[in-house]
């Protein structure tokens, strides 16, 4: 991998690369935040999977996740949200919710997709194998992201026992097989049979396995996608069921924007950071 930019940051390193993707058939840029610690020791990391038309950059400049990342030593690891380039298919009407930007974090089934639209072992399997290689990373992770990222984040936890320590969401798709982004991509990247649906959805995941690593979920009470896309009622509908240890909290006037995530990163590192450890 080749690194295109490095900046430094809270005492730590703020570092872009850019590498040849073997799953996803393209090239691919990422963003790292190593803490100070990492100059001397292996750390951890958290896992950010970011929503829709996001790239790396997005969380890495509008977060604010840093400070508290370098105080706790936790390294951030900010994949992108699809593959990327000029043979890479994009939505026909270049809408925001499918394609580019937009990779829902599975494996495609359906053409033209499936030739790079893998993002799910991109994230699990690719990614990690790399960064772990190549940076002072101790293999000890977590999960997080928003809203796709977060339906994102919530599956890789639930589908991958003792990959991640612990798992957080800020407003994610809790339930995508149950509302029209789910909808539009699943039917898209997956095809018709809604059977294969299910291996991507938090809720029925969550019913299926009836486990899940520690798992913190916050959600503003003003995000303008809560009632048809975000659905967090199912989700809690589920933990109660299973009896997982998992909180979903709800802030009163917060939106979906990255202004609700700077809000609420400190809690959610400090959640990440007690299993982290
Ligand atoms: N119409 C909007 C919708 C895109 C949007 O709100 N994207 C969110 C994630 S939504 C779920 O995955 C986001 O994080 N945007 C980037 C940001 O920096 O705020 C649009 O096209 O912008």
């Amino acid at each position: 991998m080749n690194k295109l930019s490095e900046t430094k940051a809270f005492g730590g390193r703020q570092i872009r690369f850019e590498h040849e993707s073997n799953t996803l058939n393209c090239t691919m840029q990422f963003s790292v935040f190593l803490p100070p610690q990492a100059d001397t020791t292996k750390v951890p990391a958290l896992y950010w999977l970011s929503g829709l038309t996001c790239t790396d950059e997005n969380f890495s400049s509008k977060a604010g996740a840093q400070r508290v990342a370098a105080e706790l030593g936790i390294a951030l690891i900010i994949p992108d949200t699809s593959p990327r380039g000029d043979d890479v298919p994009d939505d026909s009407d270049g809408a925001y919710d499918f394609g580019l930007g937009a990779g829902f974090y599975v494996n495609a089934t359906q053409q033209p997709w499936a030739k790079h639209y893998h993002m799910y072992d991109y994230i699990v399997q690719e990614l990690p194998q790399l960064v772990e290689q190549a940076l002072p990373l101790n293999r000890v992770r977590s999960i997080s992201g928003h809203s796709m990222g977060g339906h994102g984040a919530l599956v890789m936890a639930l589908r991958n026992e003792g990959m991640y320590r612990c798992v957080s969401a800020f407003a994610p798709i809790c339930h995508p097989t149950q509302c029209p982004w789910g909808h539009k991509a699943f039917s898209g990247y997956l095809g018709d049979d809604r059977s294969a649906w299910q291996a991507y959805d938090a809720t029925e995941l969550l019913l299926k396995h009836r486990t899940a690593p520690p798992m913190l979920v916050s959600q503003g009470e003003a995000d303008n996608f809560l009632a048809e896309q975000l659905r967090p009622d199912d989700l809690a509908q589920a933990i109660a069921q299973t009896g997982v240890q998992a909180t979903i909290e709800r802030h009163d006037g917060y939106d979906h924007s990255y202004y609700f995530i700077a809000s609420f990163i400190e809690q959610h590192l400090r959640f990440h950071a007690k299993y982290l450890k």
